[in-house]
């Protein structure tokens, strides 16, 4: 090593000759990836490789998000609690990362956007076919938002399996009850396309995981992580509402939405009521 050159050598047993071998482009596809940011304005605009990459890098976390969630509900299911924690857990920093990343995009200025605005038509992230996925798979059942994706048989077929399908909320509360605990017989056999309303009749189940947490522990780990995993997907639905607020003001969106107060009616949603809920009876 020569300190002064500040030049790394090459080590001699570096592979060269990689013709016709799995490289690292070849692995990763990097052809088809890196050829997917192409801008749609005319005159090429410096600001929308940002927009487009934001969005993208989003999609390729949703597509990780799916994969984990649906393993995470596949574990419940089968009662295999540790190894769905550790999906839960995965989820969280992939989430961290999705909330995070709206700095990026916050450079985007009001007088950049307005610039390809126009040309983005009628295309929104309202129809983005893996969020909703996601927000199907965590329990927000909604058969309406189907319509935007008539376009698209394979988008509808895929949204419509997990409509129809319990969320990870669903099978979690099957969970309890195979393990004794009194949940409600109307919350275990209940039209999945519905989305979950709250039951009163959950929060003394809950409670009793709380207050006896030492006898009940993978299932208070459980919930500690579901509402994690619920503020962390609430503070991403913020930032883009603020984000939006901040680019966009409150002009409509592309989508035909009334723009920032339909995003901030998202933020009345919940997933798992309950588990908030039962916060107010602890110690009563
Ligand atoms: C300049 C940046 C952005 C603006 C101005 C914007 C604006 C909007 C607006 C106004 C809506 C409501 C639907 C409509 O009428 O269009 C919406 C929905 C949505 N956007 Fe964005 N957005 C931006 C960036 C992003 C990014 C980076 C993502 C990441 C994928 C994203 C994902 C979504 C999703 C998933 C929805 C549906 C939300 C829901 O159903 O509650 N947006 N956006
Ligand atoms: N709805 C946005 C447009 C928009 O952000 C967008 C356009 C095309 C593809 C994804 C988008 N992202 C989120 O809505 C707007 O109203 O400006």
């Amino acid at each position: 090593m020569n300190p002064t050159s500040n030049r790394r050598p090459i080590e001699p047993d570096v592979h060269r000759d990689l013709a016709g071998e799995l490289t690292y482009e070849r692995y990763l596809r990097l052809d088809t990836l890196l050829s997917c940011q192409r801008p749609v304005s005319s005159s090429g605009h410096h600001d929308e490789m940002l927009f487009i990459i934001q969005h993208q890098t989003t999609e390729l976390w949703f597509k990780l998000l799916i994969h984990e969630l649906r393993a995470a509900i596949r574990l419940v299911a089968a009662d295999d609690l540790p190894p769905a924690m550790k999906s839960l857990a995965r989820i969280k920093h992939i989430q961290r990362q999705m909330f995070e990343q709206w700095a990026v995009l916050e450079t985007l200025t009001p007088i950049e956007y307005a610039k390809f605005r126009d040309e983005l038509g009628h295309a929104s992230g309202f129809q983005s076919g893996q969020y909703r996925l996601v927000e199907f798979l965590l329990g927000n059942k909604n058969a309406a938002m189907l319509d935007v994706f008539a376009h698209d048989a394979e988008a509808v077929r895929v949204l419509r399996e997990a409509l129809e399908a319990p969320s990870l909320y669903d099978e979690f509360l099957g969970h309890l009850a195979r393990n004794g605990h009194d949940v409600p017989a109307d919350l275990l056999e209940r039209d999945w396309t519905q989305p979950y309303r709250e039951h009163s009749g959950l929060v003394p189940v809950l409670k009793r995981v709380y207050e006896d947490a030492g006898n009940h522990w993978s299932e208070y780990e459980a919930c500690e992580e579901l509402a994690d995993v619920e503020e962390s997907f609430q503070l991403w639905r913020f930032r883009h509402m603020k984000t939006v607020e901040r680019i966009i003001g409150h002009k409509r969106g592309t989508g035909g939405s009334s723009g920032v107060d339909f995003l901030r009616a998202a933020l009345e949603l919940t997933f798992f009521p309950e588990i908030l809920t039962v916060r107010t009876e602890i110690g009563r």
